[in-house]
This record gives C-alpha cells, sequence and structure tokens, in this order.
C-alpha cells in the first residue's frame, strides 16, 4: 500500500522563491473549513494524592472492578506521589500541537477534555459554547477500536453534550493505529531500543508489543465484523516487524502481549499477560526482550508502572536483558498526523476526496461507526459519530 505522507511537506516547492506561492499552497493545505476548533478528548488522571480515590471512582462507576483491584491500583499511583503522568502529556501535546498548527499556517484553536478528570468534557464544552465555537474536530487519545478505546468516548460526548445547551457539533477523528505518523516513530523507538543490547546477540531478541488488556467479549465485539481490536494491533506490529526488518535486514521473534487486566477472575481477558509471557520466554532458553507499549499514545501510568515497574522487574528476575520502545508521546511525526487527521476530516465533509494515509494490511478507519461497531457491554446509550 502507498505510504506516502499527504501534506504540504510533500507539496512544498522548495527554493521557488515566491513567497506568495509558497503562502497560498500552505493555505490551500490548511482549509479546516467548516471546524473552528480542535478538542483533545482523553482519559484523564489524578494530580495529586487526594484526588485518587475519586478518580478511581469516576472510572469504575458500575463497572464491576473487584474492590481488591481498586486497591492495587491506587497504590500504584499513590507509589508515584498521586500523580499521574496522563494530564502533563496532555499538556504537552497541545503545545507541540499549537506550535504545529501555526508552522503549517492553521489557525485553530486547541480544546481539551476528559472522561474521567478535569477538565471534564461538559466544562469544556461549555468554554466552547462560550467561546462561540461551532463545529470541533475530536481527538481521541486511543488508536485503536473497542467499546473502552472508542464508543465509550463516543458516549461521553454525546452525554456532554446533551449536557450544555449551545454546545459545537464535534465530529470524532478515524481511528489512527495504522497511520504512519503513529507507525513511525513506533518504528523508530524499536530500533532506538534494540541499539541498547549487545550487537553479538541482538538478533536473539523479542519484540514483545503491548497493549492494555479488555475481555475477550469486547474484542469479539470490536468494529464493525468483531474483533477489531486484536486485528489492528496485529496489522500495527506486523508493520513495525516488517520496517524493522528493511532497516535490519533482520526479521525479528515478536507477539502480541498484553498488561492491565482488571476485572473479576472467571471473566476472560485478553491474553498472555506480559509477565507470564516473560515467564514463557526465561522457560524457552532466555532472550533479550524489547518492550513496546503501542496500545498506547505516551508514557500512562500503565507504561510507568505495569512495564517501567513491574514488567522490567519480572525481566530482572528472569535475568532477561529488558530495554522499553518509547511511545509516540510529542514525536513531531505524530503530531503532524494530528493535523493531517483534521484536514483529511475537514475535507471529507466539504464534499472532497482526501487521500487518507495508512500502511500495513488494513485501510484507513471508517469515520463513523457503525451503529452495532464496539457495543457497550451493559446497556446501549447514545453515542456521537455514528451512521444512520
Ligand atoms: C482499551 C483501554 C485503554 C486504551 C484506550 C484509551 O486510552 O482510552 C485504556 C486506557 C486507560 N486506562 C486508564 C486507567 C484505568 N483503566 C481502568 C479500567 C479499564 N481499562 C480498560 C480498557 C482500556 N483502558 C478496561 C476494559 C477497564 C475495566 C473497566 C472498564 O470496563 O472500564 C482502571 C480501573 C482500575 C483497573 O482495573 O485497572 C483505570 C485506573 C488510563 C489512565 C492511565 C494514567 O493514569 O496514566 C488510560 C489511558
Ligand atoms: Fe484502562
Amino acid at each position: 500500500m502507498d505510504n506516502t505522507p499527504q501534506g504540504s511537506q510533500m507539496t512544498r516547492p522548495v527554493g521557488l522563491g515566491t513567497g506568495s506561492a509558497l503562502t497560498r499552497l500552505s493555505a490551500m493545505h490548511s482549509d479546516s473549513t467548516p471546524y473552528d476548533a480542535l478538542l483533545l478528548v482523553s482519559f484523564g488522571g489524578p494530580e495529586k494524592p487526594e484526588d485518587v480515590v475519586p478518580f478511581l471512582e469516576n472510572v469504575t462507576r458500575g463497572r464491576g472492578i473487584p474492590p481488591e483491584r481498586l486497591v492495587e491500583v491506587g497504590q500504584h499511583y499513590f507509589g508515584f506521589g498521586g500523580r499521574s503522568p496522563i494530564n502533563d502529556q496532555n499538556r504537552a501535546l497541545i503545545e507541540a500541537l499549537q506550535a504545529d498548527f501555526a508552522a503549517a499556517g492553521l489557525e485553530l484553536p486547541i480544546y481539551w477534555g476528559n472522561r474521567n478528570w478535569e477538565p471534564y468534557l461538559a466544562e469544556t464544552l461549555q468554554q466552547m459554547a462560550d467561546d462561540g465555537i461551532k463545529r470541533a474536530a475530536c481527538f481521541v487519545t486511543s488508536a485503536y477500536s473497542s467499546y473502552s478505546g472508542c464508543r465509550q468516548y463516543r458516549e461521553d460526548l454525546a452525554r456532554a453534550v446533551d449536557a450544555v445547551p449551545g454546545a459545537p457539533e464535534l465530529d470524532r477523528l478515524r481511528a489512527y493505529f495504522n497511520h504512519p505518523g503513529f507507525i513511525e516513530p513506533v518504528v523508530d523507538a524499536t530500533l532506538a531500543a534494540l541499539a541498547t543490547f549487545d550487537p553479538s546477540t541482538r538478533e536473539q531478541t523479542r519484540l514483545v508489543f503491548v497493549t492494555h488488556s479488555i475481555p475477550d467479549s469486547m474484542n469479539a465485539g470490536s468494529g464493525p465484523e468483531g474483533g477489531a481490536y486484536v486485528a489492528q494491533h496485529t496489522s500495527a506490529m506486523d508493520e513495525v516487524v516488517e520496517r524493522v526488518r528493511a532497516e535490519t535486514g533482520h526479521r525479528y521473534l515478536h507477539d502480541l502481549v498484553f498488561c492491565s487486566r482488571s476485572g473479576p477472575p472467571q471473566v476472560p481477558w485478553l491474553e498472555p499477560d506480559v509477565n507470564d509471557y516473560l515467564e514463557e520466554v526465561a522457560a524457552a532458553g532466555s532472550a533479550p526482550v524489547v518492550v513496546i507499549p503501542f496500545g498506547f499514545i505516551s508514557d500512562h501510568m500503565e507504561v510507568i508502572y505495569d512495564l517501567d515497574t513491574e514488567a522490567a522487574a519480572t525481566a530482572e528476575r528472569l535475568g532477561l536483558p529488558f530495554a522499553r520502545a518509547a511511545t509516540a508521546g510529542i514525536d513531531p511525526r505524530f503530531v503532524a498526523m494530528v493535523r493531517e487527521l483534521v484536514l483529511e476530516r475537514a475535507a471529507t465533509v466539504r464534499g472532497e476526496e482526501p487521500r487518507k494515509s495508512a500502511v500495513g494490511s488494513l485501510p484507513a478507519c471508517w469515520d463513523l461507526c457503525r451503529p452495532d461497531c464496539c457495543p457497550n457491554p451493559r446497556a446501549p446509550q447514545p453515542a456521537l459519530g455514528q451512521l444512520g
């Protein structure tokens, strides 16, 4: 599949020396009509110890998480001073996006709202309404399709719109697990992690692709045909492995594994858990491991606790050389991807047929979800961004 990035960097006439042509081109490639804002939609996290319990209550309301699991997860947060890294990472992403937009001549204010912590989505929509925002594109900080990463955010948005008279119209941008702006930073992070290992044994390394576990049933219901969560991760993983092969000349052994399982033990969730997987690697004769948290776009608590703390300790105990690949974070390619997604969707809404960048075995994701896609595991609720 063609993977040339779309956008101004390709068509900019370098060295033509005609300021007006440059200006015209950049304006043409930065037409975000009909959007007058971008809304960053995220999970939210606690910022101080007193926030931890109310945050966890928000996350788990009515979800049947056993109390002992909540105590355990609370400890993860308290271990880091009661502060999740996620809000600061979203602040950094917004700053990077503002700089990227400005450099591209895109004048679009950026707002931020969360599911589980301040700033809550409804407060932000109120601010947007007060500022006269009429229609906004929504970038969700989850790259893959599942109830938790897709529909639940669309339900959150529908509820917030409902609560705010005069709220702007909202379009959720497509899932981006296979956008080159996401895949390329993961490839480079994997290469950088591999480079920390001794060249003489480097090719024995296992690439351990890690994402958030979800219930098997949630995976089965994800996407229009079901199974999209695992299918999208598998496709992204295969693409990264192939690009690493192209760079290094070696096709590394690799697997898709999971972290952060919660929920009652009798309910099956996606496996293997990363720690169990490392045990298997050790039992099979040991190998260096590069842990690649490609299910997360930045270093969330799952990454700094479940991987950097827990899985790293497991690897150490087992004597496996361990390196953790960086997340996309504010890599300039990832930041530019957000801009491309806004402009792509804006063009689609205007009735144009923009090129939709996607790499690997799956096409670019759909803009609007089918009503039966990623169903709510409890009871159906109104959700934004679907067909019909
Ligand atoms: C697919 C997925 C993503 C990726 C998509 C996305 O990014 O949205 C994600 C992200 C996140 N999950 C997060 C935190 C938590 N998730 C929990 C619980 C759960 N997650 C689930 C799934 C996912 N979660 C599920 C099926 C549950 C069971 C309860 C339920 O059905 O909803 C719990 C409860 C305690 C526990 O059991 O772990 C916590 C505290 C944070 C913040 C981290 C930080 O502070 O940096 C982030 C970014
Ligand atoms: Fe979660």
